[in-house]
């Protein structure tokens, strides 16, 4: 049997080295370190000359640790070792000329720079975990915060979701017909809903959350002027199918947001309802507040015929002020709103990926 050598990819971090063996089904593995920074490789397996005895020899830049991890799989062997001290390392091996056997493992490769990075987020990730674990400590209500929360999320995210499979069962049933009547059939659930979405402004006053209190405060006093002002008291609205578009892009939010929130709740995360959490809102949010503009102006006749909610004018008897002109000022205000939330939304969004690349890295 011939002796060969197998190809070698390697990588390393500022505390260790990784080699990656092409051999698959490696047998009689014997990896041994001598005097401190030559790594001896001998097994029996199939590698790019099939089955066969296969080794190599590496000596080191620098020093590294005697104790040597190595696994090995079906596809490969690898190995972990540790440097002596921790630092980057210029090339593998003590001679210069790169052994033709040994490349560059494009997997797990990082350049200085990167692994600082991504040493800095390990740092990071046991601050925080230490932060979090004495938080725990120290905090005698945190499970009884974290079940109310929970409990919260659950409601919401039961009646957002009850309101758009509804709208969407009725869609695919009756078309465009069911755009006349959503109001009809799901105004009780969206008031209840967004009654108790007071709570979003309550939770990050009591220091619950760590949410925004002014995004969340525009977001729901935005949503209620609409529902209860605009769809409430004009039963003349409640019939349009703006209101359809208006309730759609409310709840496809709310139904990948609360669970979102749920699973935080139990520090689990998903990764697709994470995505789906901090992207949806792209495209919804201009279109929602589209949609909630379509609904203040169409409501702005109403309001000057039926002279609702009108400022009587002191000394000009039986003259009043519409509320129309309320809800043009409004008009403004809720593009200014959107503004606010959408750049909290995005900052939001860069915090979350940002801490993901981190880790991920
Ligand atoms: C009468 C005067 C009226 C004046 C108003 C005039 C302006 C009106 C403007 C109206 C514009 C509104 C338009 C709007 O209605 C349109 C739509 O909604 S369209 C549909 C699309 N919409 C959206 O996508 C927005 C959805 N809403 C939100 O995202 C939030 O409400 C918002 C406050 C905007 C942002 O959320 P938040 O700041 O909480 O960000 P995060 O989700 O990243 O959360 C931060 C951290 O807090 C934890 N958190 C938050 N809430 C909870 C919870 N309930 N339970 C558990 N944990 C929670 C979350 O996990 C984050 O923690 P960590 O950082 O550790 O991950």
């Amino acid at each position: 049997m011939q002796i060969l050598t197998p190809h070698v990819y390697w990588a390393q971090r500022h505390a260790e080295i990784f080699l990656r063996v092409e051999l698959s089904d490696a047998k009689n593995l014997d990896i041994s370190l001598h005097q401190n920074n030559t790594l001896h490789f001998r097994a029996l397996g199939h590698g790019a000359k099939g089955d066969n005895e296969y080794k190599f020899s590496l000596e080191f830049l620098e020093p590294v640790k005697p104790e040597i991890d190595h696994r090995s799989t079906q596809r490969q062997v690898d190995i972990k070792i540790r440097k002596q001290r921790e630092r980057w390392w210029d090339r593998l091996t003590l001679q210069e000329k790169k052994p033709l056997f040994l490349a560059p493992d494009f997997d797990r490769w990082l350049d200085e720079s990167d692994a600082e990075t991504e040493l800095q987020a390990q740092e990071e990730q046991k601050i925080s975990k230490i932060n979090v674990e004495s938080r725990v400590r120290e905090d005698p209500y945190l499970g009884l915060k974290k079940g109310y929360l929970f409990m919260y999320n659950l409601v919401q995210f039961l009646g957002f979701s009850w309101i758009f499979v509804n709208m969407t069962v009725r869609l695919f049933i009756l078309g465009q017909d069911s755009f006349y009547d959503t109001f009809h059939t799901t105004a009780d659930m969206m008031y209840f809903c967004q009654i108790l979405a007071v709570f979003e402004v309550v939770n990050p006053l009591l220091g619950l959350v760590k949410t925004g209190l002014y995004p969340a405060m525009i977001q729901v006093a935005g949503r209620n002027v609409v529902l209860f002002v605009i769809f409430g008291c004009l039963e003349e609205m409640q019939s349009k199918p703006i209101v359809f578009f208006v309730f759609y892009a409310w709840s496809s939010i709310e139904i990948f947001r609360y669970p979102f929130y749920m699973l935080a709740c139990i520090s689990t995360e998903w990764k697709l309802l994470t995505w789906l959490r901090y992207n949806l809102w792209i495209p919804l949010y201009p279109l929602g507040v589209i949609s909630e503009a379509v609904a203040v102006i169409q409501s702005l006749p109403i309001f000057d015929e039926t002279r609702l909610f009108s400022l009587p004018l002191p000394g000009f008897s039986g003259r009043s002020v519409s509320f129309s002109y309320t809800l043009q000022i409004y008009l403004v205000l809720m593009f200014l709103g959107l503004f606010v939330n959408f750049r909290h939304l995005y900052k939001q969004r860069q915090r979350r990926y940002r801490c993901r690349k981190r880790k991920t890295h």
